[in-house]
């Protein structure tokens, strides 16, 4: 059993997600589903569903509307973190997933609950007050997903600085003019995915090379910045490039039957959180995150750790370590 970190996430504009399968989608016409399912979601709240299984005791922070509360509220007594969300009038925005038997996904994704000052103001105030308190104080923030209308990037940057004021890792899944926002404001791990990176480098990344070239000026930026000691680029059944102060790393996942992408990010990004917090082997962490990552594809929602054939995934995840220069190698 490794160890248990306190882990706080933040989702300024979390979701219930409405996953819809269908054969195929035929925009246009009427489309029958095959099955559907509702699910309190968004970056922050799926991390949290995956740092608990893997043994972390976590909080859960960001805006809920209270008209549509329940779901959030039925998900956190069942995971059991705590839940530290504030509450304003209104709905929580509903994102449409709509998933293809051949594995494609499209998401529809609203914009979200508007945020005033004075709510940005009172959210960093709580979470000052976590950062603050000896019993609360936890070992490493999390901030997922895209901000709400009504909050401006430079309002994302000031959270990020006065997390790291506290002298606290604070790791970032976000995109756009968000992500760039992060790095500058100091993240300490990012996470976009292939065409993500292709937006904050405001250029096509069209072979690994340029992929890999691109990931490194992130995290030099970073660098220059006093934060990014980790960049992860997500990069679907290729697997993961992962770029840390100490050596670079990539990793492939088996090949396994797609049904449904959403979580899989969140999945892996929590996942190296745990590694790095429990001090795991560089190789044995980004095993167990791509792997986790891989089995999140094969059904909604996030990862399981405790599937099944999860040993027989992590066994056929190869990780390996690449040189400073060079993309080219084994793998381990
Ligand atoms: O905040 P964004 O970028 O709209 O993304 C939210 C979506 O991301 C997810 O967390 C998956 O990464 C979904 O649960 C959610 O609907």
């Amino acid at each position: 059993m490794s160890r248990s970190c306190k882990v706080l996430t933040i989702s300024p504009n979390p979701a219930i997600d409405l996953s819809v399968a269908l054969d195929s989608l035929q925009p246009g016409t009427v489309n029958r589903a095959t099955s559907m399912q509702m699910m309190a979601a968004g970056k922050g709240v799926n991390m949290a569903r995956v740092l608990v299984s893997l043994g972390h005791q976590v909080t859960v922070s960001g805006f809920l509307g209270i008209d549509n509360e329940a779901p959030f509220i039925e998900a956190f007594a069942a995971l059991g973190v705590e839940d530290d969300f504030l509450r304003l009038p209104g709905a929580t925005r509903i994102n449409t997933k709509l998933s293809e038997a051949e594995g494609r996904v499209t998401d529809i994704n609203a914009p979200g609950l508007a945020i005033d000052q004075r709510s940005w103001d009172d959210l960093i105030k709580r979470v000052e007050q976590q950062l603050q308190s000896p019993l609360r104080r936890p070992d490493a923030v999390m901030i997922g997903g895209s901000l709400p209308p009504g909050v401006a990037v430079e309002a994302l940057a000031e959270l990020i600085r006065c997390i790291r004021q506290h002298d606290l890792p604070v790791w970032v899944d976000t995109s756009g003019d968000a992500l760039a926002a992060a790095v500058e404001a100091g993240a300490s791990a990012v996470k976009p995915n292939r065409e993500e990176l292709s937006e904050w480098a405001a250029t096509p990344l069209l072979d690994d090379d340029a992929t890999s070239c691109a990931a490194q000026a992130l995290s030099d930026r970073g660098h220059d910045h006093g934060g990014l000691a980790h960049t992860l680029v997500s990069l679907g059944a290729q697997g993961v490039l992962w770029l840390a102060r100490h050596g670079r790393w990539d990793s492939r996942p088996p090949e396994v039957k797609v049904t449904n992408t959403v979580c899989a990010g969140d999945t892996l990004f929590a996942a190296m959180l745990h590694a790095v917090l429990t001090d795991m082997s560089p190789e044995d962490g980004l095993r167990l995150a791509t792997a986790l990552s891989a089995e999140a594809v094969r059904h909604p929602g996030v990862g399981d750790i405790h599937a099944n054939d999860f040993h027989h995934l992590l066994e056929h995840t190869r990780v390996r370590r690449l040189s400073d220069a060079a993309t080219g190698g084994a793998f381990v």
